[in-house]
């Protein structure tokens, strides 16, 4: 189509202005004269009643329907590229919306035909003329044409067409579809639609429209891979009226009010997506909930705004135009919608395949294929948060089809491909385990986000590929999941601050070197020159290695102020790159990836024995700290469950030492509160203050952390963690250890025995359903009188009483 106008803008939303002639007089007073003017020299302003309004094209009393066409092509243009398009005629009643739509004649031809006889004229010629070229894919051309009507959707092609098809919640499934081969068709379709259709004689028109219609074009491609859909939505919407001005009553006053209640809907639509709101009201009416997908942001929106120019009618002008307005505000970002039949079909015929081997694909489409006469765009593919590896396959098929597209060869394609997205994707939980052992502060960072195993998996990549309005990819984006880019972001945050203290400590040593360190540490990290450096995930690990480069760097600065005292200072600390060669962390990461190499070594060198030794020993102390700052979240989490069953308030401030004390005095704790629960039972209230017991949780646990205690103490630990060790040692000898278990063991019996379900949820391995079992026996057969009884309940299948009683300590 050579004929879009030159004045079209490429948004994907926009205003045209049509304002009709002046109306003879049929049983009103109507004035010749036109409350509408125009700017001269622009085509986009109008004055109502001298109030200016700018649109994107204002069309006079004299456009003739071409003129309005041509403005509207730009949308037949759009829907051939594979976009959804809708076009929206909105105003009074008896301003031309029928007229503009071209749903008032039956003929596909002639001077006077609106816009859905000549959309599908462009349309069929097009594909008609491009079917005689052999090379051409199939495309299949469907129309469908629906009206609402007093808030149901009537079929208006289809021989029952005075049976609704759907009404207010019911999901609209869509009408008939009759295919399209010749402008017979068309004309048939036309014919057979308005024949149909609700229309009234009013006092403003006498062919009034009383329904919303629908006039829906689908367009398949078909290609091996898939179908590309795409649907050119025309809609005439009916008209805005007045009761008053109408004359309707009974009936009519009906239609009018649903007619009025559906574009107050489509307005509150339009308005709520205009302020950004997330929820937006489309199931208010059936009108909305149909036009949903043509509402929505994937689609190409014209609105043709029918106004006019009486001045009796100028408040309604005026409240058209306000809304035309309102709906210029919406941000539309069409893609094209592309349906890969195939991915379906593979997903049940072939195997699963590892998540890191994505099997490259034929590609959908290529640069080269022609469909009705306009090259077929690559279609988007949004990355998702969470790739199973289904979708991981679509991404990696989506990824080599852009490559293919933008003329890599293919050995750097291979290159890219194994390179980049799959080291990428297989280094990330290995960069993340070295943060682990490396970065205190990382670690923490990280271990928020990446606390189960199932955010570990989620650190996927995903790429997709930005398509501008032109239709043309402009660049590829490659999408990590939110939390892999939460992590590099607060990552680079930490590194932020590490080298800003960094530089002051080096600042406050020696004023005179601090230019020579700082070029030293803005130096580029050195490219293999291959092209994988120039991603973003590269970017991002050479980010975290720069972390914990600083963290050597460092360490290193204070420690050779402390080797080195003040006789030289200002030599010890001069930085070296060779001291992050020989440091173990760096050589780990040096070779780990051929895309990273530490920067040559400079004159001077250091000798960084005595510095290795210390960062190993601070990782050592790294990694304790973590571990207790693991178990003092945990210890917090169980104690905040349990006094939730009793209403306490836990204050975080009570918690605080334990990370000092490590978790067997949080065990400790934990117990007594179990025993606190117990309390309320008449026959152990007295004794319950002063119980406590060595622990409630699962003994496995318990013992686990002292062993692990015990294992530390070999290889060196935290000051806090060995007081903690041999405070508990030294305390709990091994006749207060039974009798603490005894009481422990009273205090469990005591909760089985009064606490309710909710209190007995508390106990580990206590499900609701096993709590449920457990009250119901104790109402039946009485409370439980030792663990015996409770042993020879029939309530436990398999080793369920074994782990119940193992993790509550009740057998040795
Ligand atoms: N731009 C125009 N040029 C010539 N005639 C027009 C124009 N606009 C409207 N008309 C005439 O005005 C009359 C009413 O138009 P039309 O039925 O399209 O209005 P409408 O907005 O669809 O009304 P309703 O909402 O009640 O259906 C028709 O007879 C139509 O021919």
């Amino acid at each position: 189509m050579s004929n879009v106008d030159v004045h079209c803008d490429n948004g994907a939303v926009r205003i045209i202005v049509r304002e009709r002639p002046v109306r003879d007089a049929q049983g009103f007073e109507e004035d010749s004269s036109s409350v509408i003017s125009y700017l001269e020299g622009t085509r986009n302003v109008l004055l109502a009643d001298g109030r200016p309004f700018t649109f994107d094209k204002v069309l006079g009393p004299n456009a003739s329907q071409e003129q309005l066409f041509l403005d509207v092509s730009f949308l037949v243009e759009k829907v051939k590229q594979g976009y959804n398009c809708t076009a929206l005629a909105y105003g009074q009643t008896g301003t031309g919306k029928s007229y503009s739509m071209g749903l008032n004649s039956n003929a596909c031809d002639g001077e006077f035909v609106g816009i859905i006889p000549r959309c599908l004229r462009e349309i069929l010629n097009t594909s008609l003329n491009n079917a005689l070229e052999s090379h051409l894919r199939p495309i299949e051309l469907n129309a469908s044409f629906i009206e609402i009507y007093n808030e149901k959707v009537f079929d208006l092609l289809s021989d029952k067409s005075t049976d609704p098809i759907s009404s207010r919640g019911y999901k609209y499934t869509g009408g008939t579809r009759k295919v399209l081969k010749s402008l017979e068709d068309c004309y048939s379709v036309l014919l057979q639609g308005n024949k149909n259709r609700h229309v009234r004689p009013t006092k403003m028109n006498s062919q009034s429209s009383r329904s919303h219609a629908i006039f829906t074009i689908h367009i398949n491609t078909f290609s091996g891979n898939g179908v590309l859909s795409t649907r050119l939505n025309l809609v005439d919407l009916a008209g805005s009226e007045g009761v008053r001005r109408t004359g309707h009553q009974g009936m009519a006053m009906s239609e009018g009010v649903n007619i009025n209640q559906g574009l107050l809907s489509i307005g509150k639509v339009l308005q709520a997506k205009a302020l950004g709101h997330k929820v937006v009201p489309y199931r208010d009416s059936v009108l909305t909930s149909v036009l949903q997908d043509s509402l929505n942001d994937n689609s190409y929106l014209t609105l043709l705004a029918c106004i006019s120019p009486h001045r009796s009618d100028l408040s309604e002008t005026l409240s058209t135009l306000r809304f035309a307005q309102s709906v210029k505000q919406l941000k539309h970002s069409p893609h094209i919608n592309f349906i890969a039949t195939d991915i379906k079909k593979n997903r049940l015929k072939t195997p699963k395949k590892p998540l890191m081997t994505p099997v490259p694909a034929k590609p959908p489409f290529s640069k080269n294929t022609i469909n009705m006469g306009i090259k077929v765009l690559k279609p988007i593919y949004h990355s998702n948060t969470f790739c199973t590896p289904s979708k991981l396959k679509r991404y990696a098929n989506a990824d080599k089809l852009n490559r293919s597209e933008i003329g890599l060869t293919p050995k750097q394609k291979k290159k890219e491909q194994t390179g980049l997205f799959q080291s990428c994707v297989s280094d990330l939980p290995m960069v993340h385990s070295k943060l682990l052992q490396t970065n205190r502060e990382s670690t923490i960072i990280m271990d928020k986000s990446l606390d189960s195993r199932a955010s570990i998996m989620s650190l996927n990549v995903s790429s997709s590929t930005v398509v501008g309005n032109d239709g043309i990819a402009s660049s590829k984006v490659i999408s990590y999941s939110p939390v892999v880019r939460k992590c590099m972001v607060e990552i680079e945050n930490v590194m932020d601050s590490k080298m800003s203290q960094l530089m002051e400590t080096l600042k406050d040593i020696n004023k005179d070197n601090i230019q020579h360190r700082s070029e030293i540490m803005a130096t580029p990290w050195p490219s293999t020159g291959d092209s994988v450096s120039a991603g973003p995930l590269p970017l991002a690990l050479r980010n975290e290695l720069k972390t914990i480069i600083q963290e050597v760097l460092k360490e290193n600065v204070k420690s050779n102020i402390k080797i080195s005292d003040d006789a030289n200072r200002s030599e010890s600390i001069l930085l070296d790159s060779s001291l992050l060669r020989n440091d173990p962390k760096c050589q780990l990461f040096a070779t780990s990836s051929p895309v990273f190499k530490v920067p040559s070594a400079p004159n001077k060198e250091l000798n960084s024995s005595a510095n290795s030794f210390k960062t190993k020993q601070m990782s050592l102390k790294v990694m304790e700290i973590d571990e207790e700052a693991k178990r003092y979240k945990t210890a917090i989490r169980r104690s905040r469950r349990i006094s939730a069953v009793r209403g306490e308030v836990v204050l975080h401030s009570s918690f605080n030492d334990l990370r000092g004390q490590g978790c067997i005095n949080e065990a400790l704790r934990r117990s007594s509160r179990i025993s606190k629960i117990g309390a309320q039972t008449e026959l152990q209230r007295a004794n319950d203050s002063s119980m406590i017991t060595l622990s409630s949780m699962p003994r496995k646990q318990n013992m686990s952390h002292i062993e692990r205690r015990k294992e530390k103490d070999g290889n060196g630990r935290t000051k806090q963690a060995s007081r903690a060790h041999n405070n508990s040692s030294s305390h709990i000898n091994e006749k207060v250890k039974k009798s603490n278990i005894l009481k422990h063991r009273a205090a469990v019996l005591n909760l089985l025995n009064s606490g309710s379900m909710k209190e007995l949820q508390v106990l580990p391995q206590i499900g609701q359903k096993t709590a449920y079992q457990l009250v119901t026996q104790r109402t039946l057969n009485g409370k439980f009188k030792n663990i015996s009884q409770l042993e020879k309940l029939t309530i436990w299948r398999g080793s369920s009483w074994t782990r119940f009683a193992q993790a509550n300590l009740l057998i040795d």
